[in-house]
């Protein structure tokens, strides 16, 4: 059954994706089950340096990462079986060895895909340095990375592009949303072929980091009209750094929640075009006067 390669940054959240996606499909399967004696057999594994009780210091030395790779490797392989689903919650941040595993599967028969977890470096290590993991009763501690570990695989995380077959599909996840769980399962169970749309992005190569920009830019804008109200009070025209329009706010107050919806919505909008990155900023400006109209 299928591989799906988790894909990201260093404390970007893959173990929190992975964790959603297990539950997604466990749940998919118990409700399927009665009717299909083929999705009854399916069970849902997810491989991960904790479950393998790998440290995070590993990753200082090329020896103990290449050790450490090749038993994650081995796990997954040995997992992969027509009925097993396996969650390869790793950074498979190298593209040679996302090919190789989408290689395993592709010898099985069964179908690959990469979930991107997109998360700004910031905010990773922001996260990095949260001790707590998981929800209410299943808390349990993480061991963060030293802050040069995580600088150095942040530098060599190789991103995936969904131009390749090894890469693809790809799910890309940014921080705040919700996984595209029934997408995942259709492409992954049913084999269905995924359609370019909001949850999956067809980008050159050359835009790497492109959604960790789109992201940053939008919240930059957030930023200024928050502290801009605070200052000065509801409406007003703000000048926006970077950006070559300015942004005409309403007389009435415009709270966070509306202004991360909006935020939400234009990150949606543009996940998929690789606009220019230094134009996202005016971009993000027009779209704000408009919706706020
Ligand atoms: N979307 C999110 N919003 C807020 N906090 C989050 C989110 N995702 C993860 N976190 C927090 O970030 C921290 C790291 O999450 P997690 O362990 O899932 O990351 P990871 O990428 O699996 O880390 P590692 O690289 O160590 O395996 C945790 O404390 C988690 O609660």
């Amino acid at each position: 059954m299928p591989l799906i390669m988790i894909s990201g940054f260093p404390a970007s959240g893959k173990t929190t994706r992975a964790n959603q996606i297990r539950d997604f499909f466990n749940a998919k399967i118990t409700e399927q089950s009665a009717s299909d004696s083929r999705v009854a057999k399916f069970k849902v594994h997810v491989v991960s340096d904790d479950s393998l009780g790998v440290s995070r210091e590993v990753y200082r030395e090329a020896r103990p990462e290449k050790d450490a790779r090749a038993t994650f490797y081995a796990t997954v392989k040995r997992l992969l079986s027509s009925n097993d689903i396996v969650i390869a919650d790793g950074m498979n941040y190298i593209k040679g060895y996302r090919y190789q595993l989408h290689c395993e599967a592709k010898a099985l028969l069964t179908p690959s895909c990469v979930v991107h977890v997109g998360v700004p470096a910031e905010k990773c290590k922001e996260w990095n340095a949260t001790k707590e993991f998981g929800e209410e009763s299943a808390q349990a501690v993480r061991e963060p990375y030293a802050p040069d570990v995580l600088d150095n695989l942040i530098f060599r995380y190789e991103e995936p592009n969904p131009m390749t077959r090894w890469d693809s599909p790809l799910f890309v996840v940014p921080w705040m949303d919700d996984i595209p769980g029934e997408d995942i399962w259709n492409a992954m169970v049913n084999n269905d072929a995924v359609k370019p749309h909001l949850a999956t992005v067809l980008k050159p190569a050359t835009e790497a980091n492109y959604l960790q920009v789109l992201d940053k830019a939008t919240q930059d804008v957030v930023s200024v009209v928050l502290e801009h109200q605070k200052t000065n009070g509801p409406g007003g025209s703000v000048a926006i750094p970077e950006a070559s329009n300015k942004l005409e706010l309403p007389p009435t107050h415009i709270g966070l929640p509306q202004l991360q919806r909006m935020r939400r919505q234009f990150i949606s909008f543009n996940r998929q075009h690789t606009a220019e990155k230094s134009r996202l900023k005016s971009m993000f400006v027009e779209y704000l006067n408009k919706e706020l109209e």
